[in-house]
């Protein structure tokens, strides 16, 4: 066999371009890595989960580990914003609509007060004055994180791959990794090359386990397409940006159904997007042909029941995925059989807003630092009935 051209060696070398990999890549340059960024797509596409105009981001969660995350990612948010001369967030804050009694809701406004989030806790008699358009479902209960809002995702991707490159970072896209081979030195194999590195991130979406088979394991982790739907105000203007209207989750709007989230009409004038916080199963590389519109039906007895000044039919439905975890919380930890393989994985539809942190972490592991926050609840570990490793 002919021997095969290896390339030179790298400190890291991170897999996937969404936003996970690029904020990891661009940590690890900034502290004087010498990394490489591999992408399957030419950038930018659109076949992952991190494409598209708008991510919501917030601090709303009903978990103290995401709450203290979220203060520094917002933090790291403004710093990209300043290095890079771009806007990338705009402040609308968010309606938090939920069983007024339920526990999830009484958690969630457990945990702003113990934050001391800014959070305007609505009664029922003044929802419609502050919130006009809207219909707070019988039940439900109401608050507004004010400092929540939407992040450029598009512009935010370009402008952290831009960073890193400017740091000396090297992106090669449009080349598939076809093969890991663990190591004390990690040696990945794209469609077009072989190259080396001291570690290897892992962040590659909806691909993750199609990757991690190279390493012997695999995560319980399920991909699910996302009709992202927009829908068109019978007013333009009505639930706009411009008005000040704010982003808004419905937890569960009824038993066993998933959070019901939407954005103000930004990025297409006159359309709102609202969506639905869960898909059906799909293969990554056969997203278009999942064609199940289950969610939708939910989202339009939603935008009937709920947004009078919305006509009830989606005027545009794009497609994006997500890759859950049976817990819905990230994977962030170390490979259990090689330290040196670092995962970022499973962000289950709420990852965007923590990128710059995510990067930050990741990028701390894969240098052997001892992370910056508590990583129990993101450990492989936990899946222990689920994680089935071949090794
Ligand atoms: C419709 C929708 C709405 C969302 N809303 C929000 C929100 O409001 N707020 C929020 O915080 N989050 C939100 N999210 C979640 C957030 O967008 C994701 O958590 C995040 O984008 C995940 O990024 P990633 O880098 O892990 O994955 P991706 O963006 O999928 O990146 C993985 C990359 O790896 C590449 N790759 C895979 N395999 C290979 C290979 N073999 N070789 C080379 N490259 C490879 C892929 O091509 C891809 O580019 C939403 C997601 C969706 C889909
Ligand atoms: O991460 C978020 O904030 C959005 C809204 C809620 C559902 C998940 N995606």
């Amino acid at each position: 066999m002919a021997a095969q051209y290896v390339g030179s060696l790298y400190d890291c070398i991170v897999i996937g371009a969404g936003i996970q990999g690029s904020c990891t890549a661009y940590q690890l340059a900034k502290n004087k890595q010498k990394t490489l960024l591999l992408e399957q797509f030419v950038l930018p596409h659109s076949r992952g989960s991190s494409h598209g105009q708008t991510r919501v981001i917030r601090k709303t969660y009903e978990e103290d580990f995401y709450v203290q995350m979220m203060h520094e990612s917002y933090e790291l948010w403004a710093q990209l914003e300043r290095e890079a001369g771009v806007e990338l967030y705009r402040r609308t804050g968010l309606l938090v609509m939920g069983p007024e009694n339920g526990e999830g809701f009484s958690r969630l406004k457990a945990t702003m007060q113990r934050h001391k989030i800014p959070t305007v806790f609505l009664e029922k008699q003044e929802f419609s004055q502050h919130i006009p358009n809207v219909n707070l479902a019988d039940g439900n209960g109401a608050l507004i994180d004010t400092f929540a809002g939407v992040l450029y995702a598009d512009r935010a991707l370009r402008a952290v791959q831009r960073l890193f490159q400017s740091c000396g970072g090297v992106i090669k896209d449009g080349e598939k990794v076809i093969d890991i081979r663990p190591g004390a030195e990690v040696t990945v194999t794209t469609d077009s090359g072989v190259y080396r590195g001291r570690s290897l991130v892992i962040t590659a979406g909806p691909w993750a386990n199609t990757l991690l088979r190279h390493t012997g394991l695999q995560l319980p982790l399920k991909v699910v397409k996302i009709n992202v739907c927009y829908w068109k105000e019978e007013i333009p203007g009505t639930y706009s940006v411009g008005q000040s209207f704010p982003c808004f989750i419905e937890m569960e709007p009824k038993e066993g159904e998933y959070d019901i989230y939407g954005l103000p009409s930004n990025e297409y004038p006159g359309l709102m997007k609202v969506c639905y916080h869960m898909g059906s199963e799909t293969e990554p590389d056969e997203r278009d042909k999942q064609t199940d519109r289950g969610d939708i039906d939910i989202l339009v007895r939603f935008v009937t029941r709920c947004l009078p000044g919305l006509v009830p039919v989606p005027a545009v439905v794009e497609s994006c995925m997500y890759t859950v975890t049976p817990d819905h919380n990230f994977v962030l930890d170390s490979h259990p059989t090689y330290g040196n393989i670092i995962i970022g994985a499973g962000f289950s539809g709420h990852g965007f807003k923590f990128g710059p942190i995510i990067g930050k972490l990741l990028s701390q592991l894969a240098m052997g630092q001892v992370p910056s926050h508590d990583l129990s609840p993101f450990r492989i570990q936990r899946f222990q009935s689920h994680a089935r490793s071949s090794l």
